[in-house]
């Protein structure tokens, strides 16, 4: 992993409310390394947007430092902050194009704020175009472009000053997700072929499965896990997150589900977790013919992360009731599976599985 490219220590930042004033972001500390996609995941009002604008200074911090590419930030003029902005690239949900300007000129124009000169401004706009797949636009204006292709031109747009940092603002909440795949591969480019350091905020668990390495959790301000984008989402350990996990994923059986599922298997019910290796199937099968039992899967999700599946399955145990008794203990200590018990001894889920599952919930009602 390379040097921290963006570090946040202490950060804060308050907004005055009409009552008492409003902590957006709430003594954060963080680390972007050079080279990595990083984001930041959350729900609505989490303080997301706010730590990005931090970023590139948009909104000034109200405590804490700031250091982006070596420059400590929060003490900077308007002036001396032109440079660093300059190295930070950003597009946005609604795109933000100029409508009365070509396509040429939205990518033009943060090159002739910098003062570069026309020849100089209309060979990157070319080099540009080429780079996002739309050298054919040059002279059309936004309105005559889909949603994606107004997302390329943003990414364009923000690549034009060659910055060494992407902040990218829920860059693809606004379209449908066959175009969400396309500007996906298109941020994934710029990071692996031009070594751009990107930060993505977003609520959506497909762009953080297709995208990022690394990720940091929001809640109410604050940062409450952070780590590999696999591990983070696989074993969770702060309710936050496993509620975005399940929210996603409707592998954990709510209660009503639950019950249901308990009336019609009357077996001893387990869940197990999918293995980061994969090797849940291998596992499971062999430790289910070693104690002579039969196991049927009844409930789960899988999907991948990084390319490892994770997720969890639900399956009902039957055979001899120590044979039962043997393979539910196996599984619970040696592979971190879950006890749900049977209709007549039900066992309860564990805290981080009943986030999931009261998640999975909301997203039913919703
Ligand atoms: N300019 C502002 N003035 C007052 N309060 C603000 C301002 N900007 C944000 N807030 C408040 O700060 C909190 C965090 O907002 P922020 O937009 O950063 O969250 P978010 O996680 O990005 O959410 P969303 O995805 O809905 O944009 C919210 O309570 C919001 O109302």
């Amino acid at each position: 992993m390379g040097e921290a490219v963006i570090s946040l220590r202490g950060v804060s930042k308050e907004f005055p409310g009409r009552h008492a004033a409003v902590r957006a972001v709430d003594d954060v500390d963080l680390d972007v390394f050079e080279g990595e996609i990083f984001g930041v995941i959350g729900y609505s009002g989490a303080g997301k947007s706010t730590l990005v604008r931090l970023i590139n200074a948009l909104e000034r911090s109200t405590a804490g430092t700031i250091t982006v590419a070596g420059t400590e930030i929060t003490s900077l003029s308007e002036r001396a902050l032109r440079p660093v902005r300059a190295g930070i690239g950003m597009i946005f949900q609604q795109f933000n194009l100029f409508a009365s300007r070509t396509v040429a000129g939205n990518i033009a124009y943060p090159l002739k704020v910098a003062g570069v000169p026309k020849a100089q401004r209309a060979a990157r706009v070319a080099e540009l175009l080429d780079f996002v797949g739309l050298s054919d636009k040059a002279k059309v204006y936004p309105n005559k472009l889909s949603g994606g292709q107004k997302q390329r031109v943003g990414i364009a747009r923000a690549l034009a000053t060659s910055p060494r940092i992407l902040l990218a603002d829920e860059s693809t909440s606004a379209l449908d997700p066959e175009t969400t795949a396309d500007v996906l591969g298109l941020l994934r480019r710029v990071n692996a072929e031009l070594g751009i350091t990107i930060v993505v905020i977003t609520h959506e668990m497909d762009v953080v499965r297709a995208l990022c390495h690394r990720i940091a959790v929001m809640e109410r301000g604050k940062v409450v896990e952070v780590g590999e984008a696999y591990q983070v989402f696989a074993a969770p350990k702060h309710p936050a997150t496993a509620r975005f996990v399940g929210a996603s994923l409707h592998d954990v059986p709510t209660p009503a589900v639950l019950e249901r599922l308990r009336r019609r298997h009357p077996g001893r019910l387990v869940m197990l977790r999918m293995q980061s290796d994969g090797g849940a199937g291998g596992y499971l099968t062999r430790s289910l013919r070693e104690h002579a039992v039969e196991g049927t899967i009844i409930y789960g999700g899988i999907s991948e992360i990084s390319e490892r599946p994770f997720g969890s399955l639900t399956l009902e145990i039957t055979g001899e009731p120590g044979a039962v008794a043997g393979f539910v203990d196996h599984v619970v200590t040696s592979a971190g599976a879950t006890d749900l018990g049977t209709v007549d001894a039900p066992l309860a889920l564990p805290l981080h599985a009943a986030e999931r599952a009261a998640a999975t919930e909301d997203g039913e009602r919703a």
